[in-house]
């Protein structure tokens, strides 16, 4: 086994499903006035076997954490594209959580499109 496959094989996953924020969003002028829903979807892999043996939260993710620092982000931007909002959360949480190695995010973006239930983008990112 590569150094690669030993240190995915000791990935685990911490997951955040449908966390619901409003931020100002868009590239047209009706989404810069208010502010409107974003859900989003995260998991992060990493080693999770040491909070396990030690019961001890400073051994792993705080996922409330990391849900309070995205709204609270989210809520303060004002990016135009789904994109760059996305990527700026990716940095945010690897540079907060050092032991995150892999973020798998998916935002949903219900309001902009009224023929749908929700557009949206999913994106992977490794450290
Ligand atoms: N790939 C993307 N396409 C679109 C985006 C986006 O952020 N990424 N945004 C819009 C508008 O703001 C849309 O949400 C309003 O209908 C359109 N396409």
């Amino acid at each position: 086994m590569n150094l690669t496959s030993l240190l995915y094989s000791q990935l685990d996953t911490i997951y955040i499903e449908a966390l619901k924020t409003q931020a100002i969003i868009g590239i047209y002028d009706w989404e810069r006035a208010n502010r409107q829903p974003l859900i989003f979807d995260i998991e992060m892999d990493l080693p999770l076997k040491s909070a396990a043996m030690t019961d001890d939260i400073t051994q792993t993710v705080d996922y409330k954490t990391v849900c309070d620092q995205v709204i609270e982000f989210v809520e303060n931007s004002e990016f135009e594209l789904l994109e760059t909002l996305v990527e700026q959360i990716c940095e945010q949480i690897f540079s907060k959580h050092p032991t995150v190695m892999v973020i798998r995010l998916k935002v949903s973006k219900p309001m902009a499109v009224e023929q749908t239930d929700t557009v949206g983008l999913k994106v992977t990112r490794c450290r």
